[in-house]
């Protein structure tokens, strides 16, 4: 829940104001717990969900579309790119699921997956199309595949904490990513969160 929390911080100070669709690549826990926060942030009119496996994404939408009813599985994934405001990476995959020649104007991308070195889920059109934002740039640099292998090399524009705290300035007109890593202050504020509400339990 806190790695799907953090996204939904980063798209609330990353995407445009008035996002209608989401678009959610990925159909495992990720994808769970994202459908959750993500809808805490827009109240979206239609989600549009792609998976590699046809069986578990129609699962997935078949589950969540007991609390939100526009849920719709893709089997193309350009069909849910081309489509949404924002786009929620949340799959195991090694290469790129994304294209940039699918994205809108203003999309807003949380690329979640792809956590190693070697590993791609945007290509580099995707990459170079958009303004890209970090938990971490040491992180980032050290493990996201998508920005080290990206030709030509990718500039960071800045960390997420920077926009937050107003040091980094965002237009929200332009495609943005936030790449996720995952850092120590997440699992810091989950667990105080925890603390603070087991209250006299403890
Ligand atoms: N940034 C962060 O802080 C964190 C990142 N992660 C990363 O998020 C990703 C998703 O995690 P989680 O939901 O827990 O994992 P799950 O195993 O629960 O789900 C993985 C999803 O990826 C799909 N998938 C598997 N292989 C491929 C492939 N080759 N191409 C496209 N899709 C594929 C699966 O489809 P199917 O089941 O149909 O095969 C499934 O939808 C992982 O890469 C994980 O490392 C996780 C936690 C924190
Ligand atoms: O922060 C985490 O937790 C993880 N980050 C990337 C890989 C999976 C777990």
């Amino acid at each position: 829940m806190r790695t799907a929390a953090a996204t939904a911080v980063a798209t609330k100070y990353l995407a445009p104001d008035n996002a209608k669709v989401l678009a959610i690549f990925g159909a495992g826990g990720q994808a769970r717990s994202h459908f959750q926060t993500m809808n805490k942030i827009h109240k979206y009119e239609e989600i549009l969900v792609w998976n590699h496996t046809t069986e578990n994404g129609e699962k997935f939408c078949k589950e969540i579309s007991k609390t939100f009813k526009n849920v719709r599985f893709c089997s193309n994934a350009k069909e849910a790119a081309s489509n949404a405001d924002v786009i929620v990476l949340v799959v195991s995959s090694q290469t790129p699921v994304l294209k940039g020649e699918w994205l809108k104007e203003g999309v807003h991308v949380n690329s979640v997956g792809a956590c190693r070195p070697t590993w791609r889920e945007m290509d580099d059109e995707c990459m170079n199309q958009c303004e890209l934002y970090v938990d971490s740039r040491e992180g980032a640099l050290k493990e996201s595949g998508d920005i080290i292998m990206c030709q030509p090399k990718k500039l960071i524009n800045g960390e997420i904490g920077e926009v937050i705290d107003g040091r980094c300035k965002v237009d929200r007109n332009k495609k943005t990513i936030f790449k996720s890593l995952g850092i120590a202050a997440e699992d810091l504020a989950a667990g105080h969160l925890v603390w603070k509400n087991l209250g006299s339990e403890i």
